[in-house]
């Protein structure tokens, strides 16, 4: 007789406190229900699914034996929190997941009261955790503080400074290592290696071994001193680990889908931790589908997919990605120049650096998630006659900014920036958007700023930078497709400082700083329809400015827009000093700054959040007729 399908759990299931109810024996038909919810959700929304599925089991135990939200859980990263989600009140929205007016693809305060931190750029979980717990402490709580971090952000620096700080104060916090030995490529570094001998060296720690550790650990001595110091001693005698050289109580490794590991571990810490534990839990990331676990990646990141067989789709490309272009460029110019050497910070795929790394594997260097380590060992090897391309994300370039401004820009090291990523990204929404490198690199004296308009200029700048050795050199590209005009063999290499025209006008001159040329040429068309004859021109450097070009553009417009991908404080404001300075607004020239807006803007589509934010031909002409002061908002206006 076969048996009768469970009776759905999830569905008695809105909250973490209705866990309370469900017996532990029925947890594993929960943890299946959440992971067929996800997957279907995330088969029609797109995005991060393989990290998510890692952590069901974990996710459903932490809440089941914590008293979330008043207990904090931070998920470092965030983009394993969607099982969080579907237990949190946010079930019935999953399939608003990163989209306009949707739930964040990531932890979110604004969110939900269960989202005590947001994140998406990675390890900040432990900082966060225990300024939380330092907070419970002065406040004389019972508060419990956890925070859950993955093997690949453990390998950023700002999660030993946290662990280090954490051990020296003997903070109640607990940190629960979440090792599926997967960053979004295979994890690099020594610390990934250690990770795994520790997963692999010691035996799964039985609840009952564990138990019996930590009692004899907390009943041995009231006071933590003389225990720290058994620790200690047993560290020497049994090997112990790095955490619990940092102070930390170390315990694992642990199955991290098993309930039977994970339920009375984490009890046993809620009841009796005294100072910082690390729970080292190790798990399947894509644990759970199949096309998931079979995939090189894992399903890091995902397009809307079937369910049944995995397949994803897979818009048909009108160009190439700015991405390819840069990756396939690289391997050009690197052909003609060994001294060329490609540096990713975990994001090989990402930023296209895996297409060098299949070519010259010894002159690629994945350093894991250190954007501030990658940046100053770009300037090591610079610093030794070798041209390194610093491949970051705009958003993730901030996290090594000081490394830019004091080992590259000071020094004048010869470091190339290839920057992705730049302006709006769509559904990664706020954390991901490159919005800032414009202004906090065009403000850094010698450093060379530039942007390419399309993928053609892109592989020009890609020749220019390889070629450029007297000083930093940045280049910035979106996310997403080209315009889709034709490709040369070879970029040519730019002169320095120098933009260009790409259509002659006479009243009106629009200004663009990257890929809004394409917007600013089809403004031009209606300008030109309404009478408004309009030169457009495309500036390539905002470092250094092209002071002829644009004094030409003052000397035969009425009106001159700038237009970029990026906050004020860069392009626009570059040109506007240089007008103020130079005294070229004295003759009565209408000047005006597109930017975008001075606001976090949530995820949409990047087409509909440049809409928003008056950045596309439409905004452009209304920009240009408010200036006019003709009161006209766009085309129906021409007539
Ligand atoms: C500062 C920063 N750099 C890069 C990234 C891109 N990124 C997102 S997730 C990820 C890998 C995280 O690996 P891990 O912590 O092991 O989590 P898993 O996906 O394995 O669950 C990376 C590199 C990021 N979010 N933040
Ligand atoms: C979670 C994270 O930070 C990365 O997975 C990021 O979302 C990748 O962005 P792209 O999809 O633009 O490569
Ligand atoms: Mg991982």
């Amino acid at each position: 007789m076969t048996s009768l399908p469970d009776t759905p759990i999830l569905d008695k299931v809105k909250f973490p406190a209705d866990l309370k109810s469900i017996e532990d024996r029925d947890l594993p038909q929960l943890a299946r229900e959440v992971r067929d919810e996800m997957i279907d959700a995330v088969s029609k929304t797109g995005g991060h699914l393989g990290a998510g599925l890692g952590v069901v089991e974990l996710t459903i135990a932490i809440h089941k034996v914590f008293n979330t939200p008043d207990d904090r859980l931070i998920f470092d990263v965030g983009h394993q929190c969607y099982p969080h989600k579907i237990l949190t009140g946010r079930r019935d929205r999953i399939r608003t997941l990163r989209q306009e007016d949707g739930l964040s693809g990531f932890t979110k305060r604004a969110e939900s009261e269960y989202d005590p931190f947001g994140a998406a750029h990675s390890s900040t979980s432990i900082s966060a955790g225990l300024g939380m717990a330092i907070a419970a402490e002065l406040s004389q709580t019972d508060r419990k503080v956890i925070a859950v971090i993955g093997d690949g952000a453990m390998s950023a620096g700002m999660a030993y400074e946290a662990l280090n700080n954490a051990g020296a104060l003997d903070a109640r916090l607990i940190v629960i290592l979440n090792d599926n030995d997967m960053s979004i490529a295979p994890p690099t570094g020594a610390m990934s290696a250690y990770l795994a001998r520790l997963a692999s060296g010691r035996t799964y720690m039985g609840f009952r071994d564990f138990g019996k550790k930590l009692t004899a650990y907390l009943g041995k001595t009231v006071d933590r001193a003389i225990t720290r110091a058994v620790e200690h001693a047993r560290g020497y005698v049994t090997g112990g680990t790095m955490f619990e050289e940092l102070g930390f109580y170390h315990i694992g490794p642990i199955d991290g889908h098993s309930f039977e590991h994970l339920l009375p571990v984490l009890r046993n810490v809620r009841d009796n931790a005294k100072g910082p534990v690390l729970i080292h839990v190790v798990t399947q990331k894509g644990k759970g589908y199949p096309p998931a676990e079979a995939a090189a990646d894992k399903y890091h990141g995902v397009n809307k997919f079937d369910v049944i067989t995995g397949t994803q789709a897979k818009a048909k490309p009108n160009a190439p990605s700015y991405t390819s272009v840069f990756g396939e460029a690289l391997v050009q110019e690197a052909r003609f120049d060994e001294k060329i050497v490609g540096i990713t910070a975990a994001m090989p795929s990402g930023t296209g650096l895996d297409k060098l790394q299949s070519v010259f594997p010894k002159r690629t260097y994945d350093v894991g998630i250190a954007e501030q380590h990658a940046v100053t060992f770009a300037a090591g090897l610079a610093s030794q006659g070798y041209k390194p391309f610093c491949a970051l994300y705009s958003t993730f370039l901030q996290r090594g900014y000081d490394q830019v401004v004091h080992d590259v820009a000071i020094q004048g090291l010869p470091v190339r920036f290839p920057i992705d990523r730049a302006g709006f990204v769509g559904a990664d929404g706020p954390t991901h958007a490159g919005s800032f490198d414009i202004g906090f690199l065009s403000s850094l004296p010698g450093f060379v700023v530039m942007a390419a308009a399309d993928e053609a200029e892109l592989k020009h700048m890609v020749r220019t930078a390889a070629a450029y050795d007297e000083g930093p050199i940045s280049f910035r590209y979106p996310r997403g497709e080209g315009v889709g005009i034709p490709m040369p063999e070879r970029g040519e290499i730019l002169e320095i400082g120098k933009g260009r025209i790409v259509k002659e006008g006479s009243k009106v001159a629009l200004l663009s700083f990257g890929t809004r040329l394409a917007e600013c040429l089809l403004a031009a068309e209606d300008l030109d329809a309404a009478g408004l004859s309009t030169t457009v021109a495309d500036a390539r450097f905002a470092k250094p400015l092209d002071h002829d070009l644009i004094r030409q553009l003052v000397r035969h417009h009425a009106v001159l827009v700038t237009i970029e991908e990026g906050a004020v404080g860069g392009f626009g404001s570059q040109v506007m000093h240089m007008l103020v300075n130079e005294g070229l607004l004295d003759g009565g020239l209408k000047v005006r700054s597109l930017v975008l807006p001075d606001c976090w803007m949530d995820q949409a589509k990047p087409e509909t959040m440049y809409a928003k934010a008056g950045l596309d031909a439409a905004g452009i002409m209304k920009t240009v007729f408010a200036a006019l002061g003709e009161g006209r908002t766009g085309v129906n206006a021409a007539g």
